[in-house]
């Protein structure tokens, strides 16, 4: 037993040795980085949160930057310019996915969508997301459904304010988007009783972290079948849970007598399998991947947008205020805000804007070469990941002055938007993989914030002062608030 585990240390030095020369007749010219050390490559540089190491390296070494995470090469694109290059002019090159060990096990075989390799398959499943699910048609379809939580929300929200006492806006936040989520892919609010007691939302987070957890078995491919960390062991247990439940949820669709009117996606995925309209083969096996896929990219991303943009709204009382006069002056104070008022809320926008500018919920584009590539004098290998770090790009100081401060005004003038067309801005990601659930995100932040802005004037809890809230990131898939945000909430609409 002794000799295990350097004769294991032996082999992989050897192995690497082989890989470096074998690599190294063909050595183009790569881009500057940090100095990597063998066998590991950079991968003991990084801490705990991937997002605020490549920035630092990013800073230093410049836009386009040459990594090595275990075995994987791995290039960090950092300024609009070259975001540009990777997400438009050689967006057929790197709309693939790298390998994630950790995500086969929750996808069905990477049936879905979001860590799909590029080809025909993820191709047909897009255009069956993006027309049949994340239509404007049906987006609008759920209209009412998003007014009723929200009013909910909203009423539990008052009832709290009597006492002055303070919310837990996470928590709110949070619930509502599972719910808004739940009830439009599969018709009914999650109920933890159907799985097992560490309940549906834990799970959910359970299958986005682990998703997001650096893995050793994606950098060092031979290791993914020993599975040290147990991630891969964790994502089957949650999976175990998880799979009953959506089949429970697609036998309940598959029995229910009465026609619905407004139908969820687990609906329409079905009448899509029995009509065989498809083009590719669609069996149950991808309503499940997709039900999945469509709960794990809304729920947490909606969530943590707008905690952020509360949280920036508390930071500064003087924007909040000027919020808040702008919504008296489009909605008027006898009323909640609608989503017809969202084109009229010029300023909203402004804040939305810059609130996604410095805390874009995925700010790591991930992506992987399927071809060998030059892009500006650097050569690209097959086979690499590539990393659009819009964490950086967001605060090019090229692009953005006073990059850190939160400044909405700063859209005044500017024709700069998030849906993809501007590389200094790219929440939602751009090309072909970018975010098929935008149009709908954009509604439900926008909402939910002009909603909780109007209703209630905010104070923070123990006369804590603005500058002091803390602002402290988690990160994940998701980049999510560390701590949760606590305010106290008084009612300010004139009617009952
Ligand atoms: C504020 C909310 C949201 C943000 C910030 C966001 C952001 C993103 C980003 C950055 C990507 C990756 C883009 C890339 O790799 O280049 C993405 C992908 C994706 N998003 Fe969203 N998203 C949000 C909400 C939603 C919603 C509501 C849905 C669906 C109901 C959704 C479904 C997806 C899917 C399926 C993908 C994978 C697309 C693919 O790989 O082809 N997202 N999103």
């Amino acid at each position: 037993m002794a000799f295990v585990l350097p004769t294991f240390i032996l082999a992989l030095i050897l192995l690497f040795i082989f890989y470096e020369l074998l690599n190294i007749k063909n050595k183009k010219k790569l881009p500057p980085g940090p100095k990597g050390i063998p066998i590991l490559g950079h991968l003991h540089l990084l801490g705990e949160n991937l997002t605020h190491d490549l920035h630092k390296f990013s800073l230093k070494y410049g836009p386009i930057i040459y990594m090595k995470f275990g075995l994987v090469p791995t290039y960090v694109i950092s300024s609009p310019e070259s975001a540009e290059k990777i997400l438009k002019t050689y967006d057929h090159i790197f709309a693939s996915r790298p390998h994630n060990e950790t995500a086969q096990y929750i996808s069905y075989g990477q049936r879905n969508l979001i860590f799909s390799k590029y080809g025909a398959y993820w191709r047909n499943m897009r255009k069956l997301c993006t027309v049949h699910l994340l239509s404007n048609m049906k987006i609008n379809s759920f209209q009412s459904t998003r007014s009723e939580e929200i009013a909910i929300m909203i009423k539990s929200i008052k009832e709290i304010a009597q006492g002055r006492v303070d919310v837990d806006l996470s928590a709110q936040v949070s619930k509502l988007s599972a719910n808004l989520s739940c009830l439009m892919v599969f018709g009914k609010k999650f109920t933890d009783e159907d799985l097992d007691k560490r309940g549906f939302k834990y799970l959910v987070q359970e299958v986005t972290t682990l998703a997001a957890t650096p893995n050793l078995g994606d950098f060092f491919p031979f290791l993914g079948v020993i599975d040290l960390q147990g991630l891969t062991r964790r994502m089957k247990d949650t999976s175990k849970v998880l799979d009953p439940f959506v089949e429970k949820i697609i036998d309940e669709h598959v029995n229910a007598k009465d026609h619905k009117k407004n139908k969820d996606f687990v609906d329409t995925m079905m009448e899509i399998m029995q009509s065989g309209e498809a083009e590719f083969q669609f069996d149950r096996r991808h309503v499940k991947a997709v039900m999945l896929d469509m709960l794990v990219a809304s729920i947490d991303t909606s969530s943590s947008s707008i905690e952020w943009m509360l949280s920036e709204l508390l930071r500064n009382p003087d924007i909040m205020k000027k919020l808040q006069k702008e919504l008296e002056e489009v909605v008027g104070l006898n009323r909640m805000v609608q989503e017809s008022d969202l084109e009229n809320l010029k300023y909203l926008n402004m804040v939305f804007k810059e609130s996604f500018r410095l805390h874009a919920a995925a700010p790591l584009l991930l992506h992987e070469a399927m071809e060998d590539c030059m892009v500006d004098d650097f050569y690209i290998k097959k086979g690499s990941q590539v990393i659009v770090n819009a964490y950086t790009i967001h605060r090019d100081p090229n692009f953005w002055t006073d990059a850190d401060k939160f400044l909405p005004e700063r859209f005044l003038e500017s024709n700069v938007d998030v849906r993809g067309r501007d590389y200094q801005l790219l929440p939602f990601g751009s090309g072909r993989r970018s975010c098929p659930g935008m149009q709908l995100a954009l509604i439900i932040v926008r909402l939910v914030v002009a909603q909780l802005v109007h209703c209630f004037d905010w104070e923070l809890p123990n006369e804590m002062q603005p500058k002091d809230l803390d602002m402290t990131e988690q990160f994940g898939i998701v980049t999510g608030r560390a701590n949760h945000l606590m305010a106290v909430p008084t009612y300010r609409l004139q009617h009952s």
